[in-house]
């Protein structure tokens, strides 16, 4: 089965794109220059991602966990032409990966990279999101829903990586990344002001949209 999963996803990813230059570069880079490259969004979801962006063409998206950068400019290139994102992240030494990459994208322009911790900055950026993707700390996801959901424009998408956490969310397994991913996911599902898809694409990608009241 898992062989199966594994042939399908490198199909689906082998005929899907294109990917721009600088994004393989980034994705080179962080192979070469970090310790978890496997923290990239990976080129299946970075398609997704722009894709979304693009159907939305977002004029303020907020992205939390940075990383190299890779996700930040998969989303930016659905960006309204005064569009910008707001994006970050914790470690200092991967938020100055992603400033050299966003240096090197047709993007820096509207890219805008805060570094320290989401809990302390989040509550310092009020723009009225159109897009989130939630992709640092875990266990803070259910922290984040009620602020952000509050600063979303209605219509607006709320994505969360990883909510599957490797299969283990739903399996009655428990720990605390487990508890809080199921917390967020039951939390997003009871809540009348979206609708949710759960994507069980690579780690489960949340999609959530904001009605329009
Ligand atoms: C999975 S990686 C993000 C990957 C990136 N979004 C991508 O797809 O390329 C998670 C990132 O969140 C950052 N992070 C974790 N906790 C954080 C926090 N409390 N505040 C800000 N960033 C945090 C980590 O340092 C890490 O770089």
């Amino acid at each position: 089965m898992r062989d199966n999963i594994n042939h399908e996803y490198d199909y689906a990813e082998s005929v899907s794109g294109p990917i721009p230059d600088y994004l393989l570069e980034v994705e080179r880079q962080t192979y070469l220059r970090t310790m978890a490259p496997q923290m990239l969004s990976g080129r299946l979801q970075g398609r997704l991602l722009a894709m979304f962006s693009q159907l939305l063409r977002p004029h303020q998206i907020l992205e939390i966990g940075t990383f190299t950068g890779y996700s930040a400019l998969c989303l930016a290139e659905g960006l309204a032409q005064d569009g910008e994102l707001h994006t970050i992240e914790g470690n200092p030494e991967t938020a100055l990966l992603a400033a050299q990459h966003f240096a090197a994208s047709p993007f820096n322009r509207q890219l805008h990279l805060h570094q320290g911790q989401a809990a302390d900055l989040l509550p310092t950026l009020t723009q009225s999101w159109d897009l989130v993707f939630l992709d640092g700390d875990k266990q803070a996801y259910p922290d984040y829903l009620p602020v952000i959901a509050d600063q979303m424009a209605p219509g607006g998408l709320l994505l969360a990586d990883n909510v599957l956490w490797d299969g283990k969310v739903g399996t009655g397994k428990k720990d605390k990344d487990v508890n809080a991913l199921h917390q967020y996911n039951t939390l997003l599902a009871g809540r009348k002001d979206f609708e949710v898809v759960l994507l069980p694409l690579r780690d489960g990608l949340s999609v959530a949209r904001k009605v329009l009241f």
